[in-house]
């Protein structure tokens, strides 16, 4: 098997780096250039390997407390100290691995690249929102999947979900619902007594609590689109009459709740005590709103990830499927929202055909005020979730000009466009009126993007602090249930 080595350490802007190995600057390896591996595939990356550690020594019996953000493209874990100060992270890229035996490699990997672990007092791990996978009941077994978030079910398993439904809006509508993925393995006959599903974030959180407790149930985040009801926090009437019913999680947590605490197997393979506490987890781009900070309703926050998805707080709460628009439960009093959506559109196009690298030096020649004269509409492949639920929506990159740095323009601002036309729906849809954005994500490192960002959407756009979804997770962590609840009630 491929000798493991270590991913990129993030290093965050506001803490400076005390301990520092020279930089090896590796050839970017192209997309089409990527070796498949086992496990974990790290190409020839340009590693910046910095630890970074607070300048004033922190006692090392000090309580740290970590997240794990496990997104489209690679597996983050960040590391706060009790000041909510972040001591430092790790990453790694899951190249072509996929699953989860690839995610539970990942997991050991970043987790033990951090310091001070052993003084670990919770943890909490994030996933991709609808990745789901059909496991044994009984011992947590993986029986079939993962179906990943943006999988587009069978009209089969759609027709069958819809047709549950109390409304044609509601957000399990989607052909990417966790949802239809219920129905897809009723419909193959692989659902059945002793099976459940579970989501990525859940069998993960699984792994830290060791063999003897098969599924620590889920979080009412990630149950959203699984048919959960976010307002009244129980499964539907409607739902538990339906033959999803058995295979549905028995229990249904606040995001930061306590699932139990790191097992004696977990805690040999990842260093970390059998004192340290495992939180229910949330989904990847709720991990990344909490990362980013926001303090009022009108405020959204956008993840630049391999995908675009944006949430902006809301005293209402919106659902319309047939935009691929939902609400995610805030809390406070009164209850607070996030509404918005994900969409297909994302770094996904980017890393198609730009290394890192070039996306840095070509943005640079850009000019954001300019209309780059092109109207792409950028999509990985055919079919579109938010702003238009559309599994037909055709990619749109032609003509593409003799030079990069156009094309590279024209994408941003096709991304752009779609990012303007997700927040006008939201407002045209009643969630309010938006008043600033933050960005999370690979692409809030470019500063070209949020001019051009700004310049479309009409608003204030910059880049959060903590633009890494393993941030938000880390609060969590530290939080627990009452960081939710605290960030509503900020006015
Ligand atoms: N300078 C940049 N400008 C724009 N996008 C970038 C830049 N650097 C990286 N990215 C994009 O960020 C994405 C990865 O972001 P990340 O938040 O790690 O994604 P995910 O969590 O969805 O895997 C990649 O698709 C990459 O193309
Ligand atoms: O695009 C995605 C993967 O990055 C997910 O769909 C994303 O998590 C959005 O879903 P949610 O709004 O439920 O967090």
């Amino acid at each position: 098997m491929q000798e493991l080595q270590l991913g990129t350490f993030i290093t965050n802007p506001r803490v400076r780096a005390t301990a520092q190995t020279p930089e090896v600057e590796g050839k970017g390896a192209t997309p089409a250039g990527r070796r498949s591996a086992p496990w974990l595939l790290l190409g020839a990356l340009a590693i910046r390997r910095q630890l970074t550690r607070r300048m004033a020594g922190a006692s090392s019996s000090e309580k740290v407390f970590i997240g794990v953000d496990f997104g489209t493209s690679g597996c983050r874990a960040a590391c706060l100290d009790s000041n909510a100060s972040l001591l430092a992270e790790s990453s790694v890229a899951y190249g072509d691995a996929s699953g989860p035996e690839c995610w539970r490699e990942a997991l050991c990997k970043v987790v033990k690249e951090l310091p001070r672990r052993e003084s670990a007092a919770a943890i909490c791990i994030d996933g991709t929102s609808a990745t789901a996978l059909l496991c044994s009941s009984a011992d947590g077994h993986v029986l079939e999947g993962p179906l990943m978030y943006n999988f587009s079910c069978s009209a089969a398993a759609v027709q069958r979900c819809r047709a549950i439904l109390p409304n044609p809006d509601h957000t399990a509508a989607a052909s990417s619902s966790t949802l239809c993925k219920a129905w897809e393995w009723i419909l193959q006959g692989k659902a059945g007594p002793g099976k459940r599903l579970v989501h990525q974030a859940d069998w993960l959180t699984a792994q830290l609590l060791g063999t003897d407790v098969p599924s620590p149930g889920t979080d009412y985040h990630n149950a959203l689109k699984l048919g959960y009801d976010v307002e009244s926090l129980q499964w539907p009437d409607w739902l538990k009459r339906s033959e999803v019913a058995p295979l549905l999680p028995e229990k249904v947590l606040s995001p930061g709740e306590t699932v139990g605490y790191i097992g004696a197997g977990p805690a040999s393979w990842l260093g970390l005590p059998e004192s340290c506490r495992v939180a229910a987890g949330t989904t990847d781009s709720i991990a990344a709103f909490l990362a980013a900070g926001t303090s009022q309703v009108g405020e959204a926050v956008t993840s630049l990830g391999s995908t675009l998805a944006i949430k902006m707080r809301s005293l209402v709460r919106v659902e319309d499927s047939s935009f691929g628009v939902y609400s995610h439960r805030l809390g406070g009093d009164p209850l607070q929202w996030l509404v918005g959506g994900a969409s297909n559109t994302g770094g996904v196009v980017l890393r198609k055909v730009f290394t890192d690298k070039a996306l840095k030096h070509l943005s640079a020649e850009i000019d954001a005020e300019a209309d780059s004269g092109l109207d792409y509409y950028p999509l990985p492949c055919k079919g579109q979730r938010f702003p238009i639920s559309d599994d037909n929506l055709e990619p749109r990159l032609e003509p593409r000009p003799e030079s990069d740095a156009q094309f590279l323009h024209g994408i941003l601002e096709g991304m752009a466009r779609i990012e303007a036309a997700s927040f006008q729906k939201l407002e045209e849809l009643g969630a309010g009126r938006l008043r600033r954005v933050v960005t999370a994500g690979g692409g809030a490192k470019n500063p070209t993007w949020c001019r051009i960002r700004q310049r479309l959407i009409g608003v204030p756009v910059e880049s959060a602090e903590w633009t890494e979804a393993a941030c938000g997770a880390a609060l969590l962590a530290m939080k627990g249930v009452s960081l939710l609840g605290a960030l509503a009630d900020q006015k």
